[in-house]
């Protein structure tokens, strides 16, 4: 009766049979692989919070990334910034150990890179996350100061998942100068290592500057934008790309949580020099042994900068996006004096709060 129902010309020959298995199995084979394929590219060619949306990415779209820094699917939630590639370089988040992970729990970062912004945060967050004992988050999430109502349960659904051994850490340079982030940071553990990159404020703020003119072209010179009358060589600290760099005054908030020894400053213009050097003290602070060595870094002549040297894992050099080591624009030099006496008193200020010089002169 089931011969009849499956198929009139009687029941299926045995080598017919294992032919149609043979076939089934392998399109069903190339099925999977294509699956895993189209898997693998979006995570190592990009970082993504788990739950967020896949985004469609036009032509372009990753040279475009960083200039636009914000989101095509959409915000609130966080900042995609796994920099882009450095031509010839491949982008640096490429061969991270952040996204392969899927052992361990979600937990909350015990460690932060909170600023600054044009610090260098972006080339730490990457060279620290090639070490074994540290996950961290691509993107930023901008908890402590856009997002903090979805609260941490949202926000540790975000992070990496961590062994027990492994420290997770996320960035997001705007926390430096939110007059909340310390107190909210504390609330979650009072025991968050946090790091601030800082630069000289001067190059900086031309730096920010750079930045928001290649996605705004229209805005004024940075000679207007910095003076509330030029004349009497007044400056605008209401300027966000001023004000940022009153390093001094906004570590204040962050001394009224957090012990001194619990922040770590590095400084951005020895990263650069010295990444293996910053880097290690990085480690020490993180209390992760010193896996990330000179042997990790070379200088690339075409970027000009440090770029993470190709391992065995990754047979490619790893350099930060093109959005990373800008040509700064051309600021008259008379200005740039200015900026530096209005800057002085603060930088004074933050080296004796912190003990270190960092030789902005
Ligand atoms: N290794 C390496 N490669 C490229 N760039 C490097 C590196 N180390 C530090 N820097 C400096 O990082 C500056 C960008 O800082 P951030 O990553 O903090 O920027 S952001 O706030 O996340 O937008 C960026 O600033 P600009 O030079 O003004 O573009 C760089 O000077």
């Amino acid at each position: 009766m089931a011969y009849r129902v499956l198929g009139r010309a009687g029941p299926p020959q045995p080598r017919r049979a294992r032919r149609l298995l043979f076939a089934f199995t392998l399109s069903l084979s190339c099925t999977y692989l294509c699956y895993s394929l189209l898997c693998c590219c979006d995570d190592l060619g990009r970082s993504r919070p788990l739950g967020a949306p896949r985004c469609l990415r036009g032509p372009g779209a990753g040279g475009q990334k960083l200039l636009q820094k914000s989101h095509p699917c959409g915000p609130p939630g966080p900042t995609p910034s796994a920099p882009p590639a450095a031509a010839p370089a491949p982008r640096l988040s490429a061969a991270n150990h952040s996204g392969a992970q899927k052992l361990g729990t979600k937990r909350l970062p015990q460690a932060l890179i909170v600023g600054v912004k044009k610090g260098g945060t972006r080339a730490v967050l990457e060279f620290i996350r090639v070490h074994p004992d540290v996950r961290a988050l691509g993107t930023e999430p901008h908890f402590f100061d856009r997002n903090y109502g979805r609260g941490l349960d949202w926000y540790r659904s975000l992070m990496p998942r961590t062994l027990e051994s492994q420290i997770t850490l996320e960035k997001t340079p705007s926390y430096f100068v939110t007059q909340d982030a310390p107190r909210r940071i504390f609330n979650m553990s009072r025991d968050t290592k946090l790091i601030v990159v800082v630069r000289d404020p001067v190059t900086r703020a031309i730096s920010d500057y750079t930045q928001t003119l290649s996605k705004k072209p229209d805005i004024p010179t940075f000679e207007v934008l910095t003076f509330r009358n030029r004349t009497q060589g007044l400056v605008d600290a209401s300027w966000g790309a001023i004000r940022i760099g009153l390093y001094a005054l906004h570590l204040q908030s962050w001394l009224r949580y957090f012990p001194l020894a619990q922040i770590h400053f590095v400084s951005g213009e020895r990263l650069i020099v010295d990444p293996a050097g910053e880097m290690g003290r990085v480690q020490d602070f993180l209390g992760v042994r010193r896996f990330l060595t000179d042997k990790h870094f070379y200088f690339n002549k075409t970027k000009g900068f440090p770029c993470l040297r190709k391992t065995e894992s990754s047979l490619l050099p790893r350099c930060l996006g093109k959005s990373k080591g800008r040509t700064h624009v051309q600021i008259d030099p008379e200005v740039i004096d200015q900026l530096r006496e209005f800057y002085r008193p603060y930088n004074i200020k933050f080296y004796e709060t912190v003990g270190q010089d960092f030789r902005w002169e």
